[in-house]
């Protein structure tokens, strides 16, 4: 699932600006730690050890990236997954992407 959206983020020439150009992100190491972020969301295994928002906020980026973000990871859940679990993951995704934007300051109240 990790691999097949950043598949599709790297395809998307509005996110990838942002993870290869600006960001120059070493997919060696932000794949792994991914994995770890979504296993312990979804499958409760504590790996993760980190702080997702603070990256984010030095990063380019307004709500028609978010959009992008969201369209490109529900789509990719959608083609590979059904059930309780794919339906917490587009509800995570959602609930994480609106609140990055709000702590960002990119959405009016
Ligand atoms: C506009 C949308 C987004 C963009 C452009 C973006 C971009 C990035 C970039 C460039 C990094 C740093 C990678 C590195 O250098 O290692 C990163 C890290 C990360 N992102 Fe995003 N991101 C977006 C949305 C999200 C959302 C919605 C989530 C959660 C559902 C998320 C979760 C994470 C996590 C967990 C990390 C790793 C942080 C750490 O522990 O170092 N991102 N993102």
């Amino acid at each position: 699932m990790v691999n097949s959206f950043y598949e599709k983020v790297n395809k998307d020439e509005l996110l990838s600006y942002v993870f290869n150009d600006f960001s120059k992100v070493n997919w060696e190491k932000h794949l792994p730690k991914m994995y770890q972020f979504w296993n312990y969301l979804l499958l409760g295994i504590p790996e993760y050890k980190g702080r997702p928002f603070p990256v984010h906020t030095q990063l380019p980026v307004e709500s028609k990236h978010f959009d992008v973000w969201l369209r490109l990871f529900k789509a990719n859940i959608d083609e590979q997954f059904s059930g309780p679990v794919a339906d917490m993951a587009k509800v995570k995704g959602e609930q994480i992407a609106l609140t990055f934007q709000y702590r960002m300051g990119l959405l009016e109240d």
